[in-house]
């Protein structure tokens, strides 16, 4: 029986460089996290901030360069590579970017489903039909792939997740592609599993997403900053500042603290002007 502590996963400390011709990116510079089981957890931030560097590790198709990885209650940081094959395959569901890349090309929308319960062999996930529905693709269940819109491919790598009662599902980007019908659709259906018990770690850029859900972690720079809620997230806040006969503009802390390399990229759009941290390379 799966019990609540076999369902959190955690990192401590984790840090990923890769190693480029052009020199190291330090990707994930010491993130410290727990996802607890029954939640939707978001990863936000900018591009390049570290977010599917740390869904690699998370779903164990990465590892970290240093660091612990706690996946349901046991340390799996150094485990060989048949262990994470087996984790992978039994207790993890992926939803990568790009979705037909976990898609069967040669079987239709039903068959990858059904294929998808029969690899992972566990009698308690969605049936294939229900997890079709649940994402509104019924209508196209004799469809292959390559026949999908994007967005359907997207709820295509969402429901073949469900079929199975994944332990941790773990979703690069998932309501990118999608219309706010369809968006909604996949944040019910993960919703749906997270009540089941199962941890659901997201990636998203998406406001609709991140308004939606209730623990939204910003990763900028490899670094995890404090826990927000998507609304906290996402508010616009104004505050007064003076800027002195030499253009000279002073922050409020707040707005201060986006900008820890104290450089900033002035861009003038329909007469507002937006400050932008730039992206540093270490
Ligand atoms: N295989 C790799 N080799 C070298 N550098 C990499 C590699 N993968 C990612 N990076 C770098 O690591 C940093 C983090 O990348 P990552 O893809 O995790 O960010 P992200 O937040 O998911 O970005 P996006 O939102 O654009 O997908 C970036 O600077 C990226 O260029």
């Amino acid at each position: 029986m799966t019990t609540p502590e076999s369902r959190t996963a955690g990192l401590s400390n984790v840090v990923r460089i890769y190693r480029a011709v052009s020199g190291e990116v330090h990707a994930l510079r010491g993130v410290d996290v727990d996802f607890p089981p029954g939640g939707i957890t978001a990863i936000a931030g900018p591009s390049g901030g570290g977010k599917s560097t740390l869904l690699s590790i998370l779903a164990l198709r990465d590892r970290a360069s240093a660091g612990t990885v706690t996946l349901f209650g046991t340390d799996v940081t150094q485990a060989r590579a048949s262990v994470l094959k087996t984790l992978r395959r039994t207790s993890i569901a992926w939803v990568p970017q790009r979705p037909a890349h976990g898609l069967f090309p040669h079987l239709t929308a039903i068959e990858n489903l059904r294929q998808a319960s029969m690899i992972r062999g566990r009698p308690d996930g969605l049936e294939p039909e229900a997890a079709l529905d649940l994402l509104g693709l019924s209508h196209r269940a004799a469809a292959r792939p390559n026949r999908l819109s994007g967005g359907e491919q997207q709820r295509l790598a969402v429901a073949a997740a469900l079929t199975h009662a994944p332990a941790l599902v773990v979703a690069d980007e998932p309501t990118a592609e999608l219309d706010d019908d369809n968006a909604e659709r996949v944040l019910a259906a993960l919703t749906t599993v997270a009540a089941s018990g199962t941890t659901c770690v997201v990636s998203s850029h998406d406001p609709r997403a991140l308004r939606r859900l209730p623990r939204v972690l910003h990763l900028r720079h490899g670094v995890l900053s404090a826990e927000r809620s998507g609304a906290e997230l996402l508010e616009t806040r104004e505050a007064d500042a003076v800027i002195d006969s030499a253009g000279r503009l002073q922050l409020p802390p707040e707005a201060l603290a986006l900008f820890p390399g104290r450089r900033t990229r002035v861009r003038i759009v329909d007469g507002q002007v937006v400050l932008k941290a730039p992206e540093v390379n270490p």
